[in-house]
């Protein structure tokens, strides 16, 4: 019997960041070293090109040398969800026929942004690159940068399509989230996107969670998200809790991906500073990133052992 979408592709996944070279280039060794990082780490996989990846920022060669470096190194360890949205349809169906032919297991895309576009052209936006390939489909529904809210009619006439598997929700509402799933069906996955509410979203139905914070602690959202499977609703919490401190540190530098490639270059997994217009974090922010990094190590070590219990 085939495994359902839920079988296949729940559980939780780093927003993989851009792997560049000192010159900012797009360079595949670091986004193999970057990819394999996450590894034995309690992720089901990486998504690979979306917001915390700067897909939208780099051309369509980048982004499918950045997709060819992961899975020739991670491959049959991490499922690889890889984003193909871009302003033009035409760069998405090429994107969408790329991940195909290099064996990602699944695409995913936002709509279509500046024009302000409506239902109608959204859906054609995403139906041209669902029929490109015969992948796997996630929506990715982000209102808060794309302006597009993703409507509950569209998901359902979506979802009718074998193909489409679910939806990446980083809209901020719960209620939001559960009508979704609702219009999606029971084997349509529902990716909870905001890091900071990943047990409300899991309580509401999420089936996983997909993060731009993972990456500097994944092996708290694998605990988290035990915790909040086994129904340990005060341990959970607490972890949440833990997790949103750190994530407000995050978000007081100049850019959230800028502070999160620090930290990873403080643990020697290199991947260049963020692509302008994202800003670096500065020289002066330097003894607070080690502060935080430590703080990050130290709760990792606190909840690690709490979560292998479940
Ligand atoms: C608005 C936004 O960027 N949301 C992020 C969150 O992971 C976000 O970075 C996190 O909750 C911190 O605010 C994700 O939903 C997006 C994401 O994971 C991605 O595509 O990189």
């Amino acid at each position: 019997m085939k495994a359902s979408h839920v079988e296949t592709f729940g559980g939780m996944y780093a927003a993989l960041y851009s792997a560049y070279d000192e010159e900012g280039r797009v360079d595949r060794q670091r986004a193999a070293r970057l990819a394999r990082y996450y590894v034995g780490k309690g992720l089901r996989g990486l998504y690979v090109g979306g917001s915390s990846g700067e897909g939208m920022l780099q051309s369509v060669e980048e982004r499918k040398a950045m997709l060819e470096a992961v899975l020739d190194e991670v491959k049959g360890e991490l499922t690889v969800i890889v984003h193909v949205g871009a302003n033009a349809t035409a760069d998405s169906v090429e994107l969408s026929r790329h991940a195909e032919a290099v064996g990602a297991d699944a695409i995913s895309a936002v709509p279509s942004i500046y024009y302000r576009l409506g239902e109608a052209a959204v859906e054609n936006h995403w139906q041209q690159m669902i029929d490109a390939s015969s992948l796997p489909f996630f929506i990715y529904n982000i209102p808060q940068t794309t302006g597009f809210t993703l409507s509950a009619a569209l998901c359902a006439r979506l979802a009718r399509q074998p193909k489409v598997a679910g939806v990446k929700m980083s809209g901020e509402s719960a209620f939001e989230l559960q009508q979704l799933k609702a219009a999606g069906g029971e084997d349509f996955v529902v990716f909870n996107g905001p890091d900071e509410q990943y047990v409300a979203g899991k309580a509401i139905g999420a089936d996983g969670g997909i993060g731009g914070t993972y990456g500097v602690m994944p092996e708290l959202f694998a605990a988290l998200d035990r915790l909040a499977g086994a129904g340990r609703l005060a341990e959970a919490q607490a972890l949440q809790r833990r997790i949103n401190g750190i994530i407000v540190q995050l978000l007081g530098y100049p850019s959230l991906y800028g502070a999160c490639k620090a930290i990873l270059s403080l643990r020697g997994i290199e991947t260049g500073a963020p692509r302008l217009p994202l800003l670096p974090v500065r020289p002066s922010d330097a003894d607070s990133l080690q502060a935080l990094n430590a703080d990050i190590l130290d709760a990792v070590r606190e909840w690690t052992a709490a979560a292998e219990a479940v």
